[in-house]
């Protein structure tokens, strides 16, 4: 078994975990986080979305927090585009990377998205053709990648249909969304099997939301596969406002001390990451749902 040298992460903390939040974070707030993470060392951090204020409206101050951070050279800033309306507004933003997102269950496309998966997949036709012409990166999500919270199973040819999808239609990469953490090793790798007779691996990303406590076995599972970029978010930040009860992405600090434990290599810095995830947290009121950070913090061990 050999597993890949380096994994890119691409932190997702100050959107899809901020998303969630029922409290108002200033922008000011998300600035700092977003400086933060880069100063831990990581080289693509999702910013904001450009979505419908009224269907997320901790989103709705996207533009003046991509107007506010200051980027750093090597580092991408993500944000996602549910439709044109959102690559137009994130393209004047200053956005030079983008998400379009869709579901492999009808389910939920329609409540994450209000309309169906091929609906989706032609609205996002637009926004890759201006993406094009204007020289920007789209990534692709697929969300219910290991089940759906309206339907259940999801079989994972449906998931390899929407992936083959967007990857054919030019999304540089596809992140594979476990939007409610059902998933578990084996299952994983069944799904992603699927994938990857539509998609090459290296093109692919694992999203692994942690609510049940498996993310990081399937993690472990997927680098068996040879996926090698993986979304996480700080302190385990966040859930999804369509998806009841599902808990927050993978923390980063569980992934990072994961990767240096089987020597892969991430360019993240575990101790700032620790530090960063317990700032936010005190923001917000609350202790980071990371399991690493929690143990480094109580002093139970030196950071790897
Ligand atoms: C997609 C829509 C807009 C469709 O929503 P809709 O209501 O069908 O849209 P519409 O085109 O009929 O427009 C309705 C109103 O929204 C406005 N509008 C339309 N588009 C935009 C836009 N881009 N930005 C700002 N405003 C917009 C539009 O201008 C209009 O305004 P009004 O005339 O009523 O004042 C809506 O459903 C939406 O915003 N959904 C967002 C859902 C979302 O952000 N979910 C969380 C992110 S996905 C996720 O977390 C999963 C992921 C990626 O992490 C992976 C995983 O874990 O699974």
């Amino acid at each position: 078994m050999k597993l890949p040298k380096a994994v890119k992460i691409v932190e997702v903390g100050p959107r899809d975990g901020l998303q969630n939040e029922k409290q108002v974070v200033a922008t000011d707030t998300k600035v700092e986080l977003i400086a933060r993470l880069a100063d831990a060392g990581l080289k693509a951090i999702e910013a904001t979305s450009f979505v419908s204020p009224k269907w997320v409206p901790q989103m709705a101050d996207n533009a003046a927090v991509m107007a506010r951070i200051a980027r750093r050279p090597g580092v991408a800033y993500p944000v996602l585009t549910p439709n044109l309306k959102g690559f137009e507004a994130a393209l004047a933003a200053g956005a030079d990377e983008v998400a379009v997102f869709g579901a492999a269950s009808e389910s939920f496309s329609q409540k994450n998205i209000n309309c169906s998966i091929a609906e989706s997949l032609a609205r996002f036709e637009p926004v890759m053709d201006a993406a094009k012409a204007a020289g920007v990166k789209v990534r692709g999500y697929v969300s219910c990648v290991l089940g759906c919270p309206y339907e259940g199973e999801i079989r994972p040819e449906a998931v390899a249909l929407v992936a083959g999808t967007l990857f054919e239609m030019g999304c540089h990469e596809v992140s594979l969304g476990d939007t409610i953490g059902t998933g578990t090793p084996v299952k994983t790798q069944r799904m992603l099997e699927a994938v990857m007779r539509r998609v090459p691996v290296a093109r692919l990303a694992g999203h692994y939301h942690d609510t049940y406590g498996m993310a990081i076995a399937n993690i472990y599972a997927s680098l068996e596969l040879g996926l090698a970029v993986f979304d996480a978010s700080v302190a385990g930040l966040g859930g999804c406002p369509y998806a009841k009860g599902a808990s927050g992405n993978v923390a980063t600090e569980d992934v990072v001390w994961l990767l240096n434990g089987l020597g892969i290599e991430s360019g993240v810095n575990l101790d700032r990451l620790v530090d960063t995830g317990a700032w936010i947290s005190g923001v917000l009121g609350r202790e980071p749902a990371s399991r690493v950070s929690r143990a480094l913090r109580a002093g139970c061990a030196a950071a790897g």
